[in-house]
């Protein structure tokens, strides 16, 4: 790149540095071309259709990768060097999306993950390393529109003051989540260059940007262990497909367009769900307690054996004794293996004894098809049945959800007699007097068992179980990263599910246990890490908010005592937006004229309302003229989103309407949780409208009544 002089006008700079953005992106063009020609004639250089499928997929893979969005920054800013880097000493580069190079191959545009990109993040006045000057350059649809420059030889630091940064943290939000690689700021940084073999645990209050650390830090990983992570993949876990939609487009913009995405409800989604758990089911199913009692049935399957084998082979029969065989199931046991791995185990070493037997008596070793018969022969095959019987995670489950022998057996001494008579679907626990059972509260009918666990309808818990049963039958191949975002949310045993899928990677867990809402949310991130297999992580805190407005911050902030948990509050770098609480007497109209007020301003505007509310409030805009969207619906031309408050979670609008928060607290266990994640979700303003009296945590004295 060219370095400016120190004589040139601002205006001269700015026009330079044009200039430098429009070589850059010329030049992305070129290496698009050239990935593009590789592509076209890719199959006619491959010597076979392996590799010209292969190639096929890593050229269109670089094509992908290289796609320039004319409508973000290629750069956002330059690091120049001063003269005592023993390195890079009086060098400049720009620090960009991608590594953009020239036709000799020389760098116009450094990735954001390279090593040299880093001080672009982290350098400081009190550590410049080697830095002289660090320039910001603001954006505007794409075209380059001012700069800023921090001599950090000078002593010179802006950090969160930077024009630039708040122009971006304020923006007015519209469509899906982007990218903040522009503004990434040295905490947020520590956690995405954190190395892979590490797993981290970050709590942070709403805002924070724990999502954005989580997408750029898979990014990272990505650009530093390529090969690898490739190989074994990168896995985004996020709390429901609205969530997913929302922030899908982040790592493509990124240039990483292979990352799998899923909720944990996709991972376990082994069967169809069908049917409902009462709550009190769910919870003993999600306890993991239940990840004892699928081991122990699945090991009482496995006997001893009562009988010998007699194989006939042609003109011999071998026989195998009952010492033998008990030897072969009991080492095989002892190894621990899965359960299908030790079957088939059992079935080599039986074999094994057999082909003993047949060197012994005619002097050669049998052949391979000799040995794939022995391990078919029914007598063999016949003991493997009785002794370590074939089985599926469906069948496990099945047989202790159905069978009270099997659950007596499994269960002893870790579920309660209640608690087993809750599984099979008998009764609730005891009442609150704890005099006896008592019907199921929601009237939920829970898991219809079939004869056959096909001819079953199961709930999502089971679901959970079922995948907790195949870990125990097959080890599931895992990822070599995990990002799981809204982590607090997750049961001990949907933890273990995200643990087998992680045994040989790292994850990174995000969440805040003040936003917890499901009947098993974690209050002690210890606990989760644990049961996810990482208990050595760090758990690291994120303080500073970057959405959520001051004033709408401390109003939220009121919950939080009475939310019992022990999180650090947030501090909003935002002093802008604004709030406003108010009592309507007519809910409906006055949401219709809040949100016509709001389209008058610029951004995207959430209403958020408790679930049975939604399809009323979404009638009456219609009736008043105003288009709405659904929340999963990104892409919409709608500005206004109607909102259950249930999947509002980890999702931001310019402006939000929380419409009466009381019944969005009455409408769950965990409604006051609920409505915190409801008031932190606006970007620039929050309208709370309320007919009846606010719940109490909320109140001021200066509010007037409360619930
Ligand atoms: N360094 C940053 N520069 C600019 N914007 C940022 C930065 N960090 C976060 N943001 C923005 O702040 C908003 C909140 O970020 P994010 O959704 O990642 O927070 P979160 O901690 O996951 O929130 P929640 O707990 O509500 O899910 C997003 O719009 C994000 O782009």
């Amino acid at each position: 790149m060219t370095l400016h002089a120190p004589e040139q006008s601002l205006d001269d700079e700015l026009a330079a540095e044009r200039a430098d953005l429009a070589t850059s992106r010329q030049a992305l063009r070129r290496m698009r071309d050239r990935a593009e020609s590789l592509f076209a004639t890719g199959d006619k250089v491959a010597g076979d259709a392996y590799t010209a499928e292969q190639l096929g997929r890593h050229l269109a893979r670089r094509v992908a990768e290289l796609a320039d969005d004319p409508t973000t920054a290629l750069f956002f800013g330059r690091l120049d060097f001063g003269p005592t880097d023993p390195e890079h000493a009086g060098r400049g580069y720009h620090v960009g999306r991608r590594h953009v190079t020239d036709d000799r191959g020389e760098p116009l545009v450094l990735d954001w993950r390279a090593p040299v990109s880093r001080s672009f993040y982290r350098a400081s006045a009190r550590d410049p390393q080697g830095i002289a000057v660090r320039r910001r350059f603001g954006f505007n649809a794409g075209a380059l529109t001012s700069f800023e420059d921090e001599h950090l030889d000078r002593g010179e630091e802006l950090g969160t003051a930077s024009r630039i940064l708040t122009a971006e943290i304020e923006r007015p939000r519209v469509g899906p989540m982007r990218d903040i690689v522009a503004t990434i700021q040295p905490e947020q940084d520590e956690l995405v260059r954190a190395d892979l073999a590490d797993s981290i645990c970050v709590q942070g209050a709403p805002g924070t940007g724990k999502t954005a650390v989580g997408l750029h830090r898979a990014a990272y990983l990505l650009y530093l262990h390529r090969e690898r992570l490739r190989r074994a993949g990168v896995l985004i876990v996020g709390p429901n497909r609205a969530f997913l939609s929302y922030i899908a487009a982040v790592l493509p913009a990124l240039g990483e367009v292979e990352v799998a995405q899923a909720t944990v409800e996709d991972l376990v989604a082994r069967v169809p769900v069908r049917a409902v758990d009462d709550p009190a089911v769910a919870a003993l199913k999600h306890d993991p307690r239940m990840a004892g009692v699928l081991r122990r049935a699945a090991d009482q399957l496995i006997t001893a054996p009562t009988e010998p084998i007699m194989v006939s082979d042609g003109s011999f029969r071998w026989r195998i004794g009952l010492d033998p065989l008990h030897r072969v199931i009991e080492e095989t046991r002892r190894e621990g293996l899965p359960y299908d791995t030790g079957r088939e185990r059992v079935r080599a070493r039986v074999v094994g004894l057999l082909q003993r037997q047949a060197e012994a008596r005619r002097a050669e070793s049998p052949g391979d098809a000799w040995l794939r018969r022995m391990g078919r022969a029914r007598p063999v095959i016949a003991f493997l049945d009785a002794a370590w019987p074939a089985l599926t995670p469906e069948g496990l489950v099945h047989a202790v959800l159905g069978d009270p022998a099997v659950l007596a057996a499994a269960a002893d001494g870790l579920l309660t007699a209640d608690e087993q008579a809750l599984l099979r679907g008998e009764a609730t626990p005891a009442g609150p007097t704890g005099t006896g059972p008592v019907r199921s509260r929601s009237g939920a009918a829970g898991t219809k068992l079939g004869r056959t666990p096909k001819a079953t309808r199961w709930t999502a818990a089971d679901t959970v179980l079922i995948d907790e049963a195949a870990g125990l039958i097959e080890r599931p191949a895992g990822f070599g990263h995990v990002v799981v975002d809204e982590a607090q949310d997750l049961s001990p045993m949907q933890c273990r599910a995200i643990a087998r899928r992680s045994e040989h990677g790292s994850i990174t867990l995000l969440g805040d246990l003040a936003q917890g809402t499901a009947p098993w949310a974690a209050s002690d991130w210890r606990e989760s890490l644990a049961h996810l297999g990482k208990p050595e992580a760090v758990v690291v805190p994120l303080s500073v908010g970057f959405r959520v407005p001051a004033a709408v911050v401390a109003f939220a902030n009121r919950l939080l005592p009475a939310l019992a948990v022990d999180v650090p509050p947030a501090v909003s770098l935002r002093r802008d937006g604004a709030l406003d609480v108010r009592t309507v007497t007519d809910l409906t109209a006055a949401t219709v004229a809040e949100v016509r007020a709001a389209l008058g301003h610029d951004g995207s505007v959430g209403v958020i309302a408790a679930d049975d509310a939604v399809e009323g409030l979404r009638a009456a805009l219609a009736d008043a003229g105003v288009p709405t969207a659904t929340a999963d619906d990104v892409a919409a031309s709608a500005r206004v989103t109607v909102v259950p408050a249930t999947l509002v979670k980890g999702l931001e609008y310019d402006q939000v309407v929380v419409v009466e928060p009381a019944a969005i607290v009455a409408a769950e266990p965990r409604g006051l949780h609920r409505l915190y994640v409801a008031l932190t979700r606006a970007v620039s303003r929050l309208s709370v409208l309320h007919t009846a009296p606010l719940p109490a945590p909320l109140a001021d004295p200066a509010d007037g009544p409360t619930a």
